[in-house]
């Protein structure tokens, strides 16, 4: 982490919670979140679609400080897409980010690079940020080709990404091996990939763009193991799944693995 940049905790709560569950949720992180903590950091949720609006109800109404958006988003921005939500859509409910090319879309989904750049097109179209998501599966850790393969995923979902746009943008590096699996990367394997993320930033755009875009380790992130993965110089927060319906260790990860904030 590096003290240039918001560090930025995400729950992407996956196809879990309701909306009643969901406004649960959220007002449990608001109860035990303070301002010391949303000034070290920002924290976001990622709910269902169907969430969002009970989501955006809650947040404006209380005032909370904590930001959310989507795991998702089309290509288009209107028309005979059934079953598509689209940006445009995700902006009126106060979307602050959208994932884009999360692994499980890309496996169950069939999302290759292409469609996830279009989809990074959408998300800037719309004013959304998005929270593009990297990340190698095991056999290819196994045969040494991580960091080649994330840069490659990194430099196809940016193609013609414009500077101030790139400027933006959170890069989340999730292998697919330890998504879910309680198999959490070593922080000096996250750091080689995230490092390696940030130098190509420099190369595609320049320092400018790589000393401003965040970057978060995903992938069996829990209070326990958030303290080292933050002390490494290029991992700027944490792409949270499981562990971020479990309000205490969401607010634990928010405050860097620390139990009090
Ligand atoms: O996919 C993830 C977040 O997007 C990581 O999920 P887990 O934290 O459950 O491993």
């Amino acid at each position: 982490m590096s003290t240039a940049r918001k560090p930025l905790f995400a729950g992407n709560w996956k196809m879990n919670l309701n909306h009643l569950e969901a406004i649960a949720l959220v007002q449990k992180l608001a109860f035990t979140l303070t301002d010391k903590d949303f000034d070290r950091a920002e924290v976001a949720v990622l709910p269902p679609f169907t969430d969002l609006r009970s989501v955006q109800t809650l947040v404006d109404g209380d005032k909370l400080r904590i930001v959310y958006g989507a795991q998702d988003l089309s290509t288009h921005d209107a028309g005979a897409y059934t079953g598509e939500i689209s940006g445009a859509m995700l902006a009126k409910l106060g979307c602050t980010y959208v994932l884009a090319g999360h692994s499980e879309r890309r496996q169950y989904h069939g999302e290759d690079d292409q469609l996830v750049n279009a989809k990074v097109q959408a998300a800037y179209r719309h004013s959304l940020t998005p929270i593009l998501c990297v990340g190698e599966g095991l056999p290819i850790r196994q045969a040494g080709g991580h960091v080649a393969y994330t840069v490659s995923q990194l430099d196809a979902a940016l193609n013609g990404v414009k500077h101030d746009q790139a400027k933006s943008i959170v890069v989340a590096y999730e292998p697919v091996w330890a998504i879910g699996t309680g198999e959490v990367a070593t922080p000096e394997d996250a750091q080689e990939v995230c490092g390696a993320i940030r130098v190509r930033l420099a190369e595609l755009y320049d320092e400018d763009v790589a000393t401003a875009v965040r970057i978060l380790y995903g992938g069996s992130v829990k209070g326990g193991n958030t303290a080292g993965i933050m002390a490494q110089p290029d991992i700027d927060g944490a792409l949270v799944g499981g562990a971020s319906l479990d309000p205490a260790d969401f607010v634990k990860i928010s405050r860097f693995g620390e139990m009090s904030g």
